[in-house]
């Protein structure tokens, strides 16, 4: 897919899901290109519409665009039930499993997917696999981060901790980790993969999303237009 036919499709996903979003709705705001999208039509639909929401931002970075677009924010304090989340994924899987964290968010992300009654998760075409196969971000305690990666690479991965493009040194996420990547190859077995690394200690969060599928509606971009897949 050219760039111009993923941004076409990125931006359609994301406005459709913002058209799910009614009035007065508390809304978790993941991270990432694809959300943006959703949180600009959200924006849009406040001034036009006079639509009243509040969001609970993922990541610094959604909240610094959330703000930009006029969205009022909250906390997972204020509100530890959502209705509804907005989120992108780096992979999905016809269970509609999800790998995220591409953008070391998935913590937070992961929370807010769990206090949220629906999940929307807005992609382009190209992050629909048949496998997940696409490494697994884990964010780590950094005063555990050799213990963990040892037990990771018991696990069958080759972990990297992440480094940072504009900084010299590893990535540090919003919440003071590292971030260790771990490619697996293809995931035969999603579920247990989780289970696995959440017992690590110092192992705060992968970005392997299994428990949620039957609250997660997946909104697929295309060049035009959307289409929409759920197991309801
Ligand atoms: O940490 C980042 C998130 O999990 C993102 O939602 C995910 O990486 C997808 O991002 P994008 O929509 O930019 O492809």
């Amino acid at each position: 897919m050219n760039t111009s036919a993923q941004a076409a499709s990125k931006q359609n996903a994301g406005y459709r899901s913002a058209e799910e979003v009614g009035d007065g709705m508390i809304v978790g705001l993941g991270t990432g290109s694809t959300v943006f999208f959703a949180m600009e039509r959200l924006g849009a639909r406040i001034r036009e519409e006079g639509l009243s929401i509040a969001g609970v931002p993922t990541s610094y970075q959604a909240a610094i665009r959330a703000r930009r677009y006029g969205i009022p924010l909250t906390s997972l304090d204020e509100h530890p039930g959502l209705d509804i989340a907005i989120d992108g994924a780096d992979q999905v899987d016809p269970a509609l499993r999800l790998i995220k964290g591409r953008g070391a968010a998935h913590l937070r992300e992961k929370c807010v997917c769990d206090a949220a009654e629906r999940v929307l998760i807005v992609v382009d075409r190209t992050k629909m696999v048949e496998t997940l196969d696409a490494p697994v971000p884990v964010e780590v305690l950094p005063f555990a981060v050799e213990t963990v990666s040892r037990r990771l690479a018991a696990l069958g991965a080759d972990p990297v901790l992440r480094e940072g493009v504009k900084k010299d040194g590893p990535v540090v996420t919003d919440n003071g980790n590292f971030i260790v990547d771990c490619s697996f190859g293809a995931i035969g077995d999603p579920d247990r993969l989780e289970a696995e690394i959440a017992s690590i200690p110092g192992a705060l969060e992968c970005g392997l999303f299994t428990t949620y599928t039957e609250k997660i509606t997946v909104i697929i971009g295309e060049e035009k237009g959307c289409s929409v897949v759920s197991l309801r």
